[in-house]
C-alpha cells in the first residue's frame, strides 16, 4: 500500500498515518517528525544518517513555522525512497505539502516503478487545527507559529486537493471524529475502493 496523507496542522494525519503503517505493516515516513527529531532532539537517527546535512538546514525554517524549500524536502524524499525498507509500500505523512512537491513525487514513483495508490485528506475545520495544534507541547507550537502553520496550510496545500482529484486519487474523509472512528472510514474507503 502506497499513501499520501494530508491534512492541515493539528488535522489528526500523524495518528492516522501512524495507524494505516501498523494496519498494513508498511513503514511510515513522516517528514514532520524526521524533522522535528533532528531539530529538538539532536537525534542522529541511522537510517537518516546521509539527510542530516540537508536537514540541519531546514531548522530556522521549521522554528518559524515556515515550509522548508521545495529542493530540500524533494531531495529528502528522493533519498528516503530509494531506501531499501520502504519497497514493498508505504505511507508518507507532511509530504507533499506544496503542488510542485507532488509532481515531483509523481515524477520520483515514475522513475522508480511505483505508482501511489491514494491520496487521503483528513478534513478538520480551521478551528479544531488550531485548537488541537495549541494543545500539543511542540517547540514549534506557540500561537503565532500554529497560524502561520494553518496559513500556509491554505494557500500551499489545499491547491494538491485539485491535484489528486483531477487524477482520481484522492479520498476526503471528515477528520473531525475520534481518531479509531476516523480510521475505520478510511479503511472502509479503502476497501472498496
Ligand atoms: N513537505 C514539507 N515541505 C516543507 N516543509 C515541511 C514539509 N514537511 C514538514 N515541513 C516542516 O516541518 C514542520 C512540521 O511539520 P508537521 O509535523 O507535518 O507539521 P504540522 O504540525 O503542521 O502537521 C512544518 O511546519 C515545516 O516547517
Amino acid at each position: 500500500m502506497k499513501l499520501v496523507i494530508l491534512g492541515g496542522s493539528g488535522s489528526g494525519k500523524s495518528t492516522q498515518a501512524q495507524r494505516l503503517c501498523n494496519f498494513f505493516d508498511v513503514p511510515l515516513i513522516s517528514t514532520g517528525q524526521t524533522l522535528r527529531n533532528f531539530i529538538y532532539d539532536d537525534n542522529t537517527n541511522s537510517g537518516y544518517a546521509e539527510l542530516g546535512n540537508l536537514i540541519s538546514l531546514a531548522k530556522p525554517y521549521v522554528e518559524k513555522g515556515e515550509l522548508v524549500p521545495d529542493e530540500m524536502m524533494i531531495e529528502f524524499i528522493r533519498v528516503r525512497l530509494k531506501q531499501p525498507d520502504v519497497i514493498n509500500g508505504w505511507i508518507l505523512e507532511g509530504y507533499p505539502r506544496t503542488a510542485f512537491q507532488a509532481e515531483e513525487l509523481d515524477f520520483l514513483l515514475e522513475s522508480l516503478g511505483q505508482k501511489l495508490d491514494w491520496a487521503i485528506y483528513l478534513q478538520v475545520p480551521e478551528a479544531v487545527m488550531v485548537s488541537r495544534s495549541l494543545g500539543r507541547s511542540l517547540p514549534d507550537d506557540q500561537p503565532e507559529i500554529v497560524q502561520r502553520r494553518v496559513e500556509l496550510f491554505y494557500d500551499r496545500t489545499i491547491p494538491i486537493l485539485e491535484y489528486y482529484d483531477r487524477r482520481r486519487r484522492l479520498l476526503t474523509i471528515n477528520g473531525d471524529q475520534l481518531a479509531e472512528q476516523v480510521q475505520q472510514n478510511i479503511l472502509t474507503l479503502l476497501s472498496g475502493t
